[in-house]
């Protein structure tokens, strides 16, 4: 198990990352979120032991490392998939996953795993970006890791090839049964893809919870605001029901205990009917998704909601439409 104790981390007088804590179960994978810069890459570096930390404590059971008691790299038993790939460009793949590895047939599992034997004597500039990536996995995963770092190791590529390949990438690190920590900027993926998902602002973690909860029930606005469309209308909350101009709904309280409140609106928690004999918002802007459209309301006392419609729906700016809650699920509130 990994885990990680009041980890901080700066760079000179500047600290970017504040007492992290966290701990990671067997083959399970953290997808770690947040905006550019709030330190990251940081703590995936500091877990590899290529920075130095300042304080807290990284531990493994097989080694613990803090300030004073530094772990060399080339000692932690960790593997690193980058977004470069990093493979040797004069070797092929055989070659590159076989690097320094004394046991070649754990190479041929992950060959085969990661549909790479086609691919064997070829050398890496002859190979597309996915493929690339694979190699870089397969090296990795080669070396038998005690856990993963992935620092976006899917930005480099096209988006058809990043839906397939981050499942190929789950089911070998679930397949090998190593922890893994997987940065990523993409929210869809954080939430698809991880067993656990952490958002972290200003390197400091707001939260780190299961994707559902992350999603439904985040700890605070931000967190509600970064993993996707997030509207909130005020209302009132007793008990754990929430009143609003838009209806009522269960409600879970996720800061203070206060009767005014704002609930979180998720556009699929709104219903939209066109032509209604009432209307209480007129759309201002719509995007096209495909399967649907995401249509933003402004309401009359000011607030914009958005709601997702089937692409049969050809709502318009403009449009005067009814909205209301329409949910089952308890919605989050937080303190007016
Ligand atoms: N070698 C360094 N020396 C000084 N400051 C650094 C160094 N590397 C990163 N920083 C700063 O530390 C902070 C965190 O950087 P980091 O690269 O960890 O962010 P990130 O969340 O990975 O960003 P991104 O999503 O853009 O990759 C930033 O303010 C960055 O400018």
């Amino acid at each position: 198990m990994l885990s990680v104790s009041k980890l901080s981390i700066d760079y000179g007088s500047n600290r970017v990352v504040s007492e992290l804590n966290l701990s990671l179960g067997e083959s399970e994978i953290l997808m770690l979120v947040g905006p550019t810069g709030c330190g990251k890459s940081t703590i995936l570096q500091a877990l590899a032991g290529l920075i130095p930390i300042s304080e807290g404590e990284i531990n493994l059971g097989s080694w613990r490392a803090t300030p004073k008691l530094k772990v060399p790299p080339e000692k932690r038993k960790v593997g690193m998939v980058f977004q470069d790939f990093a493979l040797f460009p004069h070797l092929t793949v055989q070659q590159n996953i076989c690097f320094r590895l004394t046991d070649t047939s754990k190479a041929d599992h992950w060959i085969k795993l990661l549909g790479l034997e086609a691919f064997r004597d070829k050398k890496p500039a002859t190979l597309s970006g996915g493929q690339k990536q694979r190699v870089a996995l397969a090296r990795t995963l080669a070396h038998e890791p005690d856990f993963v770092l992935l620092d976006e190791p899917l930005s480099n590529l096209d988006a058809a090839l990043k839906d397939t390949l981050r499942w190929d990438i789950r089911n070998a690190l679930k397949d090998a049964g190593v922890p893994a920590i997987w940065v990523t900027h993409d929210q869809e993926e954080a939430l698809s893809v991880g067993d656990r998902v952490g958002v972290l602002k200003e390197g400091i973690i707001q939260q780190i919870d299961t994707p559902e909860r992350c999603f439904s029930l985040p700890s605070n606005r931000f967190v509600a605001r970064f993993l996707g469309e997030a509207s909130f209308i005020a209302g009132n909350c007793e008990g754990d029901i929430a009143t609003t101009d838009l209806g009522n709904a269960p409600a879970i309280k996720v800061d203070h205990d206060t009767a005014k409140v704002d609930v979180l609106l998720r556009p699929d928690d709104i219903h939209l009917i066109q032509n209604a004999n009432t209307s209480n918002g007129k759309v201002t802007w719509v995007r096209y998704e495909g399967g649907s459209r995401l249509c933003a309301v402004k309401l009359a006392c000011d607030t914009v909601v958005t709601s997702r419609v089937s692409h049969e729906v050809m709502v318009r700016p403009g449009d005067a439409v009814h909205v209301s809650i329409n949910t089952t699920h308890p919605l989050a509130v937080y303190a007016a």
